[in-house]
């Protein structure tokens, strides 16, 4: 149990955050697939990251993680080798298309959590792709790709409403395909689309030529994958819980380096926290929010941003006026079902919350502290350092587990309240 620090008056600071996990991931990845060493600047170094790195030593890459700046030498693609996912969605999605590439088994699990987060849809696009894949037929791991070295490629059709992740996943091998792949989504709205537009946007970086000019339609043209050295931005989805204690405290955060362009979802929080009452400003010391005295809830749908909505849930339990949060149904299957473990840990602090299928209601509440269970999950322990900063005695269970995407959090966060 780690005591949340608690805000004494208006908390004033400026932070540089550690790198964007997916653009760290996507970029080691596709690093690992190119026809040359390529390097990864201010790569994030943290569990998700590390568990790339190593899935694709595993599978035959160099990837020279001993600075700030990751370099990735390609090497030929084999098996055996076996892929430890943890609980990163980006390793179990992306990792199998480029293991069907190799020459060998490879042979995937994770946490125990993990064995329920839904992969059967880039499995069994695997299969009408021409690669041989083996799982008990849950769609969840464990499993094993039984790579031949090439995969033929072509169309393939399947339903993306529980994650954007398995069209990302095919997208991302799919130039080094035979047939390049033609991804069509048929199902209910696929959620987390700046996620796949990230996507589109990196392969494109790495001179693939990919269609995306049809809704619910990707096509990659296959060719070869060129290297490319790049800096990866600052993780925007991680600078909520940094944003929010300028809002929950009626302070200012500055996050240095915020991009005037970017496919990353947790560049709405910009809008979000307008809509709550901040001053948001980007300019060249990068992006500065002021807090308001009163809060406001917000009636809001955040199927594009889901990532956001632990952060979010947390500054609605604090705002003084309602909150509805919409379109998330898919969040119950990220690192926990979040949808749950939001009502049930910010109810028990004495927050006013209904759960829907698709999402939050909360309206204003006095809180009051108590221990928030974090499930594993690194955006649980987000929300409960959020709501830590404005009420007293708010212990937070296991906040190492912020480690999946953000380095030594605990200390950087507390250092804000010296
Ligand atoms: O591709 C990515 O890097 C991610 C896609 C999203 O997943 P879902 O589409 O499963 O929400 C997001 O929530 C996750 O944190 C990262
Ligand atoms: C959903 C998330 O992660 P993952 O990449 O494991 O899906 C997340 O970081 O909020």
């Amino acid at each position: 149990m780690w005591p949340a620090p608690g805000a004494t008056g208006p908390v004033e600071a400026v932070v540089s955050l550690p790198g964007s996990k997916s653009i760290t991931n996507r970029a080691l990845l596709l690093a690992a697939i190119a026809d040359g060493p390529s390097v990864v600047r201010r790569a994030l170094r943290s569990r998700d990251t590390t568990l790339m790195a190593a899935a694709l030593t595993g599978l035959g890459a160099t990837v020279d993680t001993t600075g700030e700046d990751w370099t990735v030498t390609p090497g030929d693609l084999r098996g055996p080798a076996h892929v430890d996912c943890g609980l990163a969605g980006t390793v179990m999605r992306f990792v199998p298309p480029v293991a069907a590439l190799a020459d060998g088994t490879v042979t995937f699990d994770g946490d125990p959590h993990m064995r329920t987060r839904p992969v059967g849809g880039v499995l069994d696009s695997l299969r009408a792709l021409g690669a041989d894949v083996d799982d008990d037929g849950r769609g969840a791991l464990p499993f094993a790709v039984r790579g031949t070295g090439a995969v033929s490629g072509g169309t393939v059709l399947l339903d993306a409403s529980s994650s954007s992740q398995f069209v990302s996943a095919l997208l991302l091998a799919g130039a080094r395909y035979e047939r390049g792949v033609d991804v069509r989504h048929d199902g209910e709205p696929v959620p987390s689309l700046p996620h796949i537009e990230m996507t589109v946007a990196m392969v494109r970086e790495h001179g693939v030529e990919i269609d995306d000019s049809e809704p619910d339609r990707w096509r990659v043209a296959p060719g070869p994958v060129a290297p490319v050295d790049r800096t990866v931005e600052p993780d925007l989805s991680n600078a909520a819980p940094f944003l929010a204690l300028a809002a929950v405290t009626g302070g200012t955060v500055t996050v240095r380096d915020w991009p005037r362009r970017t496919t990353q979802a947790g560049d709405a929080l910009r809008e979000i926290l307008a809509l709550m009452g901040c001053e948001v400003e980007l300019g060249g010391a990068g992006l500065r929010v002021t807090g308001p005295t009163a809060l406001l809830g917000i009636d809001h749908d955040l199927h594009d941003v889901g990532e956001l909505a632990p952060a979010v849930a947390a500054l609605c339990a604090l705002a003084t006026t309602p909150s509805h949060l919409r379109g998330i149904a898919h969040i119950r299957h990220h690192e926990t079902d979040r949808i749950t473990a939001l009502a049930t840990e910010l109810s028990a602090l004495g927050a006013d919350v209904s759960e829907h299928a698709d999402g939050l209601s909360l309206r204003p509440a006095p809180l009051h502290g108590g221990t928030f269970h974090t499930y594993a999950d690194h955006r649980m322990a987000h929300a409960a350092v959020i709501v830590g900063a404005a009420v007293p005695g708010v212990l937070v269970e296991d906040v190492a587990t912020t480690g999946k995407t953000f380095p030594d959090f605990a200390g950087f966060w507390s250092d804000l309240f010296r």
